[in-house]
């Protein structure tokens, strides 16, 4: 358990005076709670006192118990307050932080690390993990300080007054202490099972929302919802299982701790009556001991809790350690922008998808990648852009190695057009604005208007303030492609890698889409995965890759002068399946 507290304590780094701080107002608040029974205890004992001795009792006792209450009462709530101010939001804090330098670290990692690992399992991570710690670990850190000073105080404070009762309290809590390393080595064991399924759990939740739309159109809901509805039941019987683990342990916890409580006040209550021990000290001892000891109950719920932080706290660590591809990168700024492939092998996991691929790419020329569906065209294009690095071989852009440089300097040269666009749930500015946060906004507009869009979002509702749904569900497919472009116009980059729509866009909306391209790629170094036959045709040279290899390159007359795949795919073209043209 204090390893586990030493853990929040390393990650709460930063925070420690606010820290401390609380705590020794939470003791004293726990302490200022005691104080009006005590004093009430005290007083009671000596009207009893006087009672039994017939003896006048001083005039000023009540004034002083009175006004002894109230400054307690204050003082408690003082101190309450500023635990409160101190110490409540460090967990929030860190968190929030916590999440901000993941989200960075996430962008910066290779794309493989997302085929790697489960979507879900980050997902949990970044919210119900990172939750656990922001709102458990002020609290766990303060029962655990808090309640074992308390416990020591009246310890100390019973073995100057009665030795005995302090042993009996002494006995009372090392049982305690053992049940609750009872509670920490079932929770070590259990926390991870739970934080698997929790992870399944989120997985399959994704996996069911993304599909619904295919799930209602194949009218298929009993089968593909049985994976979320499995990982439901079995993260609910794993939570029981585990919380019947707990049950025993808990109830010795307690007990032990009520059992320190009456001991304390049995032996002090038989020391009273030897006559060893002032009535007043055992009525006070009696109040006390009882509101310490039931304040440090709550030591049982930070022992749970602890090992689930500590499982949280290794996850985290884990992800913080996730090796990044550009970490020993530079900061460099490119003043050329030709591209070369140079003897470039790559496999996803062990299957090796481009074998030993050169080319060479000249300033602002256009090159169109065409080839079979699975070939590696896209595969190409996501090694350019560094979103995996190359198992043999080098690329190089303006004669610089990427791997060489951050991926962030790399990617400030490079905008790209996807087929499947995906915008943020944010307005459409923002969105247009992701490709130059600083823009003005007559730049937006300028953009907007260069990539076709300007007049259909005029015509929304709310122009420009126009919340798109998440993905962009509320805009057509042409609509959202020319968004994208806007934001890449904005971002104005000297090389653009573009994935031609393949989907069948109505002919007005393709009609914008090219005008709208034409403006974006103009003076630029552009690498095309083509679709379309007159972007094939006016494109300075063309790379036909087949299997993971460039099979033919040159000008559309060269190639179609040559027997070879490119004159056969153009001339049946229409027929051939599997071709994109
Ligand atoms: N993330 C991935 N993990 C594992 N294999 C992948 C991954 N992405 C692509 N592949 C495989 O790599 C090969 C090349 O895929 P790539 O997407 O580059 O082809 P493509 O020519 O762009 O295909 P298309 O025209 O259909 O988009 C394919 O066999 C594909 O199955």
């Amino acid at each position: 358990m204090f390893r586990s507290m030493n853990r929040i304590l390393r990650w709460t780094k930063g925070y420690h005076r606010r820290l401390y701080l609380g705590s020794l107002c939470s003791f004293l608040a726990t302490w200022a709670a005691a104080g009006p029974v005590m004093l009430a205890a005290w007083a009671l004992g000596l009207v009893i006192e006087s009672a039994q001795e017939g003896t006048a009792l001083d005039a000023r006792l009540p004034w002083l118990c009175l006004g002894g209450i109230i400054l307690l009462i204050v003082l408690r709530f003082v101190c309450a307050y500023w635990k409160n101010r101190l110490q409540e939001s460090i967990g929030t804090e860190r968190a929030a932080q916590q999440r901000l330098e993941l989200g960075d670290l996430l962008k910066r990692v290779s794309l493989g690390y997302f085929s790697k690992n489960n979507l879900g399992d980050i997902l949990a991570a970044l919210t119900t993990e990172l939750s656990t710690l922001e709102l458990q670990s002020m609290k766990m850190v303060d029962a655990v300080i808090n309640g074992y000073l308390q416990v020591l105080v009246i310890v100390l404070c019973m073995a100057f007054f009665c030795p005995e009762a302090a042993l009996v309290a002494v006995v009372g809590v090392l049982l305690s202490a053992f049940a609750l390393r009872g509670i920490g080595r079932q929770s070590a064991r259990t926390a991870p099972v739970g934080h698997r399924a929790q992870e399944a759990l989120s997985g399959a939740a994704i996996e069911y929302i993304h599909g619904l739309s295919v799930v209602k159109s194949f009218g298929q809901e009993g089968v593909s919802s049985q994976r979320f509805f499995e990982a439901c039941r079995a993260n609910k019987d794993i939570r029981i299982k585990n919380e019947f683990g707990f049950v025993p342990w808990n109830c010795l916890h307690l007990f032990s701790l009520k059992a320190a409580a009456v001991g304390l006040v049995l032996t002090a209550g038989w020391q009273t009556m030897n006559g060893t021990l002032e009535l007043p000290v055992l009525l006070m001892a009696a109040m006390f001991s009882f509101t310490i000891f039931g304040s440090v109950e709550s030591i049982n719920d930070a022992a749970h809790i602890l090992s689930v932080t500590d499982s949280v706290l290794d996850r985290l660590e884990e992800l913080e350690g996730t090796e990044l591809p550009d970490q020993d990168g530079k900061d460099v700024s490119l003043e050329r922008y030709d591209i070369c492939f140079d003897h470039v092998s790559f496999g996803y996991g062990t299957r090796e998808v481009i074998h030993d691929v050169s080319f060479q790419l000249p300033q602002n020329s256009a090159t169109a990648i065409v080839g079979p569906s699975g070939s590696g065209k896209s595969t190409l294009c996501a090694l350019l852009a560094r979103f995996y690095d190359v198992d043999q071989g080098r690329i190089t852009v303006g004669g610089y190695d990427i791997r060489k440089m951050t991926c962030d300097s790399l990617l400030r040269n490079i905008a790209m057009v996807f087929q499947n666009v995906y915008l943020f749930h944010d307005t459409i500015r923002n969105n247009i604005r992701f490709g130059r946060p600083d823009a003005a906004e007559e730049d937006v507009i300028a953009a907007a208007k260069t990539a076709r869009c300007h007049d259909f979002i005029m015509a929304l509702p709310q122009g420009y303030d126009t919340m798109v749904g998440e993905g962009g569900s509320n805009l057509s497919g042409g609509e959202k492609q020319r968004i994208s472009i806007a934001r890449c116009l904005l971002k104005d980059a000297p090389i653009i890698i573009l994935d031609e729509a393949t989907a069948s866009v109505d002919p007005e909306n393709e009609h914008e889409i090219q005008e709208a391209l034409s403006a974006l790629v103009r003076g630029k170094t552009i690498i095309t995965i083509a679709h379309r036959l007159a972007t094939i045709q006016n494109a300075d040279r063309i790379l036909v890759v087949e299997d993971g290899r460039i099979a033919q390159h040159g000008t559309h007359q060269e190639l179609m002068s040559q027997e070879g795949t490119y004159r056969n795919f153009i001339e049946i073209r229409q027929r051939a399946e599997g071709w994109r043209i």
